[in-house]
């Protein structure tokens, strides 16, 4: 997988019995973007004029029981669907119902739900012609991934850790093609913590 282009990737793991998701942006079109961090919420922050819907939106939102990841607007809806219905209903009617992105990749819609006990998590994907919602059981040491091209399903990998801002630079640092920022969400038990890194100081 060494330098293969994943373009958004969401993760799911547990580290030191922790539950934990991440985000990565790679970017070769849009590269000149930055995280914020509102409240319970991350947006990604698109700097550069341009008329194309997907590349601001709102990625990360927490809940007292789940952690949500996206890589579009699907972020609120599904959170919301949690409101009422499991993450695995919840990511299968939001992704249905939003579909893959109308550009001129076909760009799939991926998202992540962690939550805070059970050591379980899901991840989901809508393209042109798959749905797929799959939940995971969290391991030490071990992350669950999927991405918007050139992965396989739900991959693995080793990640270790010693807080969400450690985490935000792992996941930066990963060895795919053309890296922006990561964002790594933690369960520190009270609450969820985030922590941001890009490649640019935006
Ligand atoms: N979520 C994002 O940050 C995001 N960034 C880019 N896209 C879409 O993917 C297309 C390809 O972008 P890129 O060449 O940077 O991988 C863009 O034209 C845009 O429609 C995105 N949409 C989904 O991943």
């Amino acid at each position: 997988m060494k330098g293969v282009y994943v373009g958004r990737m969401v993760g799911v793991g547990l580290n030191d019995g922790k539950p934990f998701a991440f985000y990565r942006l790679s970017s070769r079109s849009f590269p000149n973007r930055k995280a914020v961090i509102k409240g319970d919420e991350v947006y990604i922050v698109n700097l550069t004029e341009t008329d194309n819907p997907y590349v601001s939106y709102p990625v990360v939102k927490l809940l007292r029981e789940y952690a949500v990841v996206s890589n579009g607007s699907h972020t609120p809806f599904i959170a919301q669907a949690l409101g009422e219905e499991s993450p695995k209903k919840a990511l299968i009617h939001v992704l249905d119902a939003m579909g893959y992105e109308r550009d001129d990749y076909n760009t799939p819609r991926i998202a992540a739900v962690v939550q805070k006990e059970g050591n379980k998590a899901w991840l989901g994907f809508v393209g042109k012609d798959e749905l797929w919602v799959k939940e995971v059981k969290l391991e030490e040491g071990k992350a669950f991934f999927t991405a918007t091209y050139n992965v396989d399903g739900v991959e693995t990998l080793s990640l270790d850790f010693k807080d969400e801002n450690d985490l935000a630079e792992r996941a930066l640092n990963l060895s795919f093609a053309h890296p922006v920022l990561a964002i790594g969400v933690v369960d520190f038990g009270d609450k969820f913590k985030i922590g941001i890194r890009g490649v640019k100081n935006l």
